[in-house]
């Protein structure tokens, strides 16, 4: 099939490059000319895993192309994907603005039967918009489709390769055979089409992220009581987490959620809620509890340094929201830097692909170290933000000897207590005991 996706972020490059893998003819539309250049030259502009390979093959074999020319694409595709961004207005409200700029552009260049497919994640009532917004400008027939995607990133190839689900709203019968063909691949593994209409696609997006948030605001709470009663949230997930109504998943207490989508989205609901006349109260609290948790381990922090920070040096490993990509979109760990730095603190950093992100956004406000055992060089703490493997089994001889204090505060829950206990570190975690040293 003849594809075309506008947008080449990490939700457009990974659906281009999967739908090319799987034998179709796709262009990249972007208008972004540097990232457009350097992908056309065979260059990757994220840090997924995975992806380069399939990336560098499609583009070889001639199944991959990019260009800034909606026009080109236009003409190129049967369908036409939508992976724009849509960011939060002021509001809170999603900014539709990229989409329908898009969308009245497409609706001067359309000549014939197209599919126009909205990936990205949008309020209930966008498909309508779209729709409008080329019909304004165009005689030709087209379908607009609501077809939110769910993959995560640092695994966002194999999620779209073997979705659990694909959600496909639409209720024009010539549409749904169009994308039912599409999908066919992908589900293979007998894994569901879930045919709706727009607007039910539009808002299961919205309730999947918001009810992910929940769960893991819910568990972030049940970590705070487990601190002031004595219990070890560990123990109460894997307890918890047993029953297959609730399940082992997203049941990980830490530092709050990040990255672009879940602060967004929640936000975003509340918002339609709110115009829709309804005061959605267990989101609210969803965003109360992850704004404060952000900022978990710095009473701790303070408290162990006598409430003093000023002069104190810290190692922070982890930056991005999340172990595996380089996206630092609203990380928990940007949050602590400020929060030191306010404090009067100086902090060193390491994390495996997000430090030159970071340098972008907030230069010398900190300093990078090249590997995890330097950034600790006369740190009086090892703070973690982000549970990358690579910090799972450390050398923990070697961050004794270099940090000033064998002290660790843990975002991420990633050593056992009485391991830490035994090795004499200090160490503090979410949701369970501190150690006695
Ligand atoms: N990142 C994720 O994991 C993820 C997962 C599921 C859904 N989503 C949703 O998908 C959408 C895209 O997210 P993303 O993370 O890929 O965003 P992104 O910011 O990484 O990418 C968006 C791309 O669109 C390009 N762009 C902007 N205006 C354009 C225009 N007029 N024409 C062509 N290109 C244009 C930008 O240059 C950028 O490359 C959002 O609605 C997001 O909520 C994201
Ligand atoms: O038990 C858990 C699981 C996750 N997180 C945090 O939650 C955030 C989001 O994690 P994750 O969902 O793995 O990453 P995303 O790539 O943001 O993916 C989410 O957002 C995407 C964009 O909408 C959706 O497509 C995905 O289905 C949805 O999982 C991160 O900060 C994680 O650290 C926790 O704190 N505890």
């Amino acid at each position: 099939m003849k594809i075309t996706v506008v947008g080449t972020g990490y939700v457009g490059l990974v659906t281009g490059t999967c739908f090319a893998e799987t034998g179709n003819d796709v262009t990249c539309v972007d208008i972004d000319v540097n990232k457009v250049n350097k992908l056309s030259n065979g260059q990757i502009t994220i840090y997924e895993p995975g992806l380069e390979k399939l990336f560098e093959r499609n583009l070889k074999e001639g199944r991959l192309h990019f260009t800034t020319s909606l026009a080109e694409g236009v003409a190129h595709g049967d369908v036409i994907f939508l992976a724009l961004p849509t960011p939060p207005g002021e509001d809170g409200s999603a900014d539709l603005s990229y989409i329908l700029r898009v969308a009245d552009d497409m609706g001067k260049i359309i000549t014939d039967y197209k599919v126009i497919i909205d990936k990205s994640t949008v309020p209930v009532g966008t498909a309508e918009l779209v729709h409008a917004a080329i019909a304004k400008n165009c005689s030709h027939p087209f379908d607009v489709v609501s077809n939110p995607e769910f993959l995560r990133e640092g695994v966002a190839v194999d999620d779209f390769m073997k979705p659990d689900r694909v959600v496909i709203g639409t209720r024009s019968e010539r549409a749904r055979k169009v994308m039912g063909d599409l999908f066919a691949p992908f589900v293979r593994q007998g894994n569901p089409i879930l045919f709706m209409d727009e607007k039910s696609a539009e808002l299961t997006k919205y309730a999947a992220n918001s009810f992910l948030a929940t769960k893991i605001s819910f568990m972030n709470e049940i970590a705070i009581l487990c601190e002031k009663l004595g219990a070890d949230v560990d123990m109460v997930r894997r307890g918890v987490g047993s029953d297959d109504r609730i399940g082992k998943r997203f049941l990980f207490p830490g530092i709050g959620y990040g990255g672009s989508c879940f602060p967004k989205d929640v936000q975003a609901l509340v918002k339609s809620s709110e115009d829709a006349d309804y005061d959605f109260k267990i989101l609210n609290a969803v965003m109360d509890v992850n704004e404060r948790q952000k900022l978990f381990l710095m009473p701790k922090i303070s408290a162990w340094f006598n409430n003093d920070l000023k002069g104190k040096h810290f190692a922070l490993w982890g930056l991005a929201f999340k172990p595996n990509t380089d996206d630092i979109r609203e990380a928990p760990a940007l949050y602590m830097i400020d929060a030191l730095v306010a404090a009067g603190a100086t902090v060193s950093v390491f994390d495996p692909e997000a430090s030159s992100n970071v340098e972008r956004l907030i230069g010398n406000k900190v300093t990078y170290a090249t590997n995890q055992y330097d950034c600790l060089v006369n740190a009086d703490a090892l703070i973690i933000a982000t549970e990358w493997s690579v910090f799972r089994t450390p050398d923990f001889d070697k961050i004794g000897s270099t940090l000033k204090n064998k002290v660790i505060f843990d975002g991420r829950n990633l050593f056992d207590v009485f391991r830490m206990e035994e090795l004499g570190y200090h160490y503090e975690s979410v949701g369970r005991a501190a150690t006695n040293n």
